[in-house]
C-alpha cells in the first residue's frame, strides 16, 4: 500500500500504517471462578445491537476506504459439497485481485488481497498451487467441518494433515454439546488438544453459536476457548441455520475485551456465514473500531468468513468511481 499519498482514500483506509501482526495467544490455565461469573445482559445486548447499524453514516470516500480495508480482512471461502479444483483456482485468483486495477488506479490505491482463502482440507493443494509466490493465507475447515462430530483421534489427525498439506490456519469446530452440558473442562481440553496440534498454524475457534441456546454461553464458550490458546474466535460454520448476528458478535467482542483487559492478550474475532452486503461490512468494522479500537480493525485480528461479500463490496466501489453498478455476474467469484 502507498506510504506517500494523502489522498481521503488511502489515509482512511489505513493503507499507510505498517503492517503488524500480533503475538498468538499461549493460552492459561482453565480458570471455573471467571467463567462462572460471566453473564449476559440480553435485553440490553439486543438494545446496543439494534443501534449499531442507524448510528454512523459512512459516505463517499470513507465509505470506499472502509470497504477497501473490509477486503483485506475477508477469508474469501468456498465451502461447498461439489467444490473442485477449478473452482478454487478461481478463488484464489480472485483473492489475488479482489479489485479490479483500474477502480483500485482511481482510488489512488495501490494493490491489495484478500484476507486469506478459506476451503476444505481437500482442495488445500490446489488452493496451495495457486497462491504459489503470494503470502496469501490458506485457511482450512478441519475437525470434521460443519458438525465435528468424527471420532476425536481422527479430528486432530485430520488438522496435522491440513498443516502438512499447506493451511497456516486452520478454523476448528467446537463439540456444541460441551457447552450445550456445561462441560468446561471437556471444551477446554478438546481446544487445547486442537491447538496443540495446529503447530505453528494460527487456530480459529468456530462455536457454531447458532446451537449454543443462550447469549451466556456463547459467552463462556469464547472464554474457554480464548483460555485454551485460541487465536481467533469465530461465530460460525455458515452451515447453521443461525449464523453471524450482531448480538452474538457483541457478546463475543466483549469477551476478547474482557480477556485482554485481564490478560494483556489479543485475540481476533471472525464473523462468518451469512455476510454478503458491503453494509454489513461497514457495520462489523464500527461495531470493531467502537467495541475494541482501531487495533482489531486489522486483518491480524478481524476477518470475514464470507464466500459472497466482495461481489458486493466491489459493486459498490465499482459505483463510487463511475457513478454506475455492474451487474453481479461480471464478479463471478467473491
Ligand atoms: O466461514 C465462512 C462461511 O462458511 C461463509 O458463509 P457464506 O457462504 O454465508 O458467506
Amino acid at each position: 500500500m502507498s506510504t506517500t499519498t494523502t489522498d481521503p482514500v488511502v489515509a482512511a483506509s489505513h493503507g499507510h500504517l505498517p503492517q503488524v501482526t500480533e503475538p498468538r495467544n499461549p493460552g492459561l490455565p482453565l480458570d471455573m471462578n471467571w467463567v462462572r461469573s460471566v453473564q449476559a445482559n440480553t435485553s440490553a445486548i439486543e438494545r446496543r445491537a439494534g443501534t449499531i447499524g442507524t448510528r454512523r453514516s459512512v459516505k463517499k470516500a470513507h465509505q470506499a476506504a472502509w470497504l477497501l480495508r473490509a477486503i483485506t480482512c475477508i477469508d474469501l471461502t468456498t465451502l461447498s459439497g461439489d467444490d473442485t479444483a477449478r473452482r478454487v483456482q478461481r478463488l484464489c485468483a480472485k483473492a489475488k485481485q479482489p479489485v479490479a486495477p483500474a477502480i483500485l488506479d482511481a482510488l489512488g490505491m495501490a494493490p491489495i488481497t484478500t484476507g486469506a482463502v478459506c476451503v476444505y482440507h481437500d482442495m488445500i493443494p490446489a488452493a496451495v498451487e495457486a497462491l504459489q509466490g503470494t503470502d496469501i493465507p490458506i485457511a482450512a475447515v478441519s475437525t470434521g467441518f460443519p458438525a465435528g462430530l468424527s471420532p476425536f483421534e481422527l479430528r486432530l489427525r485430520e488438522i496435522e494433515m491440513s498443516v502438512e498439506a499447506g493451511a497456516t490456519e486452520i478454523d476448528i469446530v467446537i463439540s456444541r454439546r460441551h457447552v450445550l452440558m456445561g462441560n468446561w473442562q471437556a471444551l477446554y481440553d478438546e481446544m487445547a488438544a486442537m491447538r496443540a496440534a495446529c503447530g505453528d498454524a494460527h487456530v480459529k475457534a468456530i462455536l457454531a453459536t447458532g446451537e449454543l441456546g443462550t447469549l451466556r454461553n456463547v459467552a463462556r464458550a469464547s472464554l474457554v476457548c480464548m483460555m485454551a490458546g485460541a487465536d481467533f474466535i469465530k461465530t460460525s460454520t455458515g452451515k447453521e441455520s443461525v449464523n453471524a448476528t450482531l448480538p452474538v458478535s457483541l457478546v463475543m467482542i466483549r469477551a476478547i475485551r474482557d480477556f485482554y483487559d485481564r490478560t494483556g492478550l489479543r485475540v481476533g474475532y471472525k464473523p462468518a456465514g451469512g455476510i454478503s452486503k458491503a453494509k454489513d461490512a461497514v457495520t462489523y468494522l464500527a461495531l470493531m473500531k467502537e467495541e475494541l479500537g482501531d487495533r482489531w480493525t486489522r486483518p491480524d485480528l478481524f476477518r470475514f468468513g464470507a464466500s459472497s461479500l466482495l461481489t458486493d463490496i466491489e459493486r459498490q466501489l465499482e459505483h463510487y468511481v463511475t457513478g454506475s453498478y455492474s451487474a453481479a455476474y461480471r464478479h463471478a467469484v467473491g
